[in-house]
């Protein structure tokens, strides 16, 4: 099964000495709006996955990025998100800009690298299981 491929950065206060995730809040479709999410989207015809990336963080926050480690799911094609599109995601640290909310998002937000604080937020459904891995992955040390 060939899945669509969605890109998306867990974006850290620092990939080597990480105390925070910074956490978007999706505007669009009705059916996720509101809930939080990895900043990123669907990959462009012939793009590389890294590329992706960092076009995806450079339109929707304003930001460039250093990329760290993969954050990495079961299947090649990273965490399975529905029965049609699954979704790489890389830690990331910001190397030039502010984020903000320039497109897909209405709210950032810099969340503790701690269960408690994470769980405070309503993700989106898809995305719990690549928050513990994150938050697992920082953890072990594992960001870079
Ligand atoms: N970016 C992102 N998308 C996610 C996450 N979790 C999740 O289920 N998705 C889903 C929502 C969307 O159906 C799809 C990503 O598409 P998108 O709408 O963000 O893509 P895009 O920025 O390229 O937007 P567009 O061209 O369709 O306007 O993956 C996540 O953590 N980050």
């Amino acid at each position: 099964m060939a899945y669509k491929q969605i890109v998306a950065a867990a974006i850290l206060d620092s990939l080597s000495a990480p105390s925070k995730l910074l956490a978007a809040r999706r505007t669009s479709p009705p059916m996720l709006a509101g809930l939080w999410e990895f900043p990123g989207g669907k990959l462009e015809p012939g793009e590389n996955c890294e590329a992706g990336v960092r076009r995806e963080l450079a339109e929707e926050l304003g930001v460039q990025v250093v990329l760290g480690s993969e954050v990495f799911g079961p299947v090649p094609e990273g965490w399975v998100l529905n029965e049609s599109a699954a979704m790489r995601v890389w830690f990331a640290e910001i190397s030039d800009g502010t984020p903000d909310t320039l497109e897909d998002h209405d709210q950032l937000a810099w969340v503790d690298l701690d269960e408690a604080a994470l769980a405070t937020l309503d993700w989106i459904p898809a995305d719990l299981p690549i928050v513990h891995a994150v938050l697992a992955d920082t953890l072990a040390g594992a960001t870079r």
